[in-house]
């Protein structure tokens, strides 16, 4: 499955949203793919983790687990680690840090594999990435269904995404005239609890 492939599943499923977005990472973006209405769709949302589950074991073999950061990385993640065959736990925040809590643990040294849903600017990823070292779980890779950033995001591991592309987003201080004249929408979790 290419780009294109996964683009058109998120067209397909009305998920290619256009507007003003202020993202997770405090950018603000034209363009929002709501990952939500792609997998709220179970043959959809196979389709995908399958061909990303494909990718991780062809780029880094075996894994343990599979662990993806709440609340968008949880589908994706519990997907993926079904056809990885691997368990299948999620960081939530708790005081604004992501956490394993829900008695998930990992053993020491176990191999894991971070999956989120989209990265922007990888910073979710580092947070996740940093919360699974915290509880003892060797990260090999990072793997994401769409990378906004075209292959610039760093996250301290290698990032293995099913689809690739870079999508402008602006600081708030620097919108585009036609940006800034359309209402803000703020779709994500991270400020949820403020
Ligand atoms: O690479 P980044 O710049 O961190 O952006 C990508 C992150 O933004 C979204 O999460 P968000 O915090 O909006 O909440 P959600 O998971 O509940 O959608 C998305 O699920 C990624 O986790
Ligand atoms: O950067 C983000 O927060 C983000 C971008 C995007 O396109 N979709 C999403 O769910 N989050
Ligand atoms: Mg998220």
């Amino acid at each position: 499955m290419n780009t294109e492939d996964v683009l058109n599943e998120f067209r397909d499923a009305g998920a290619l949203r256009e507007g003003h977005f202020v993202l997770s990472s405090g950018l603000h973006s034209p363009v929002f793919l709501q990952k939500n209405l792609v997998f709220m769709d179970g043959a959809r949302c196979e389709r995908l983790c399958k061909a990303l589950a494909e990718k991780i074991t062809a780029q880094v073999g075996e894994v343990d687990v599979a662990i993806s950061p709440a609340v968008g990385g949880i589908i994706p993640g519990y997907e993926t680690a079904k056809h990885l065959k691997v368990r299948s736990m999620y960081v939530e925040r708790e005081g604004g840090e992501f956490k394993l809590r829900r008695g998930f643990s990992v053993e020491p040294g176990e191999k894991v594999v971070m999956v989120e849903d989209i990265v922007t600017t990888g910073l979710s990823s580092r947070e996740c990435i940093a919360a699974i070292q915290a509880a003892g779980g060797a990260v090999v890779a990072a793997a994401c269904i769409v990378d906004r950033s075209g292959g610039k995001a760093d996250v301290g591991v290698p990032l293995i995404a099913l689809a690739s592309m870079e999508v402008p987003a602006y600081p708030a201080d620097a919108l585009p005239p036609e940006l800034a004249a359309l209402p803000v929408e703020d779709p994500g979790s991270r400020r949820l609890s403020k």
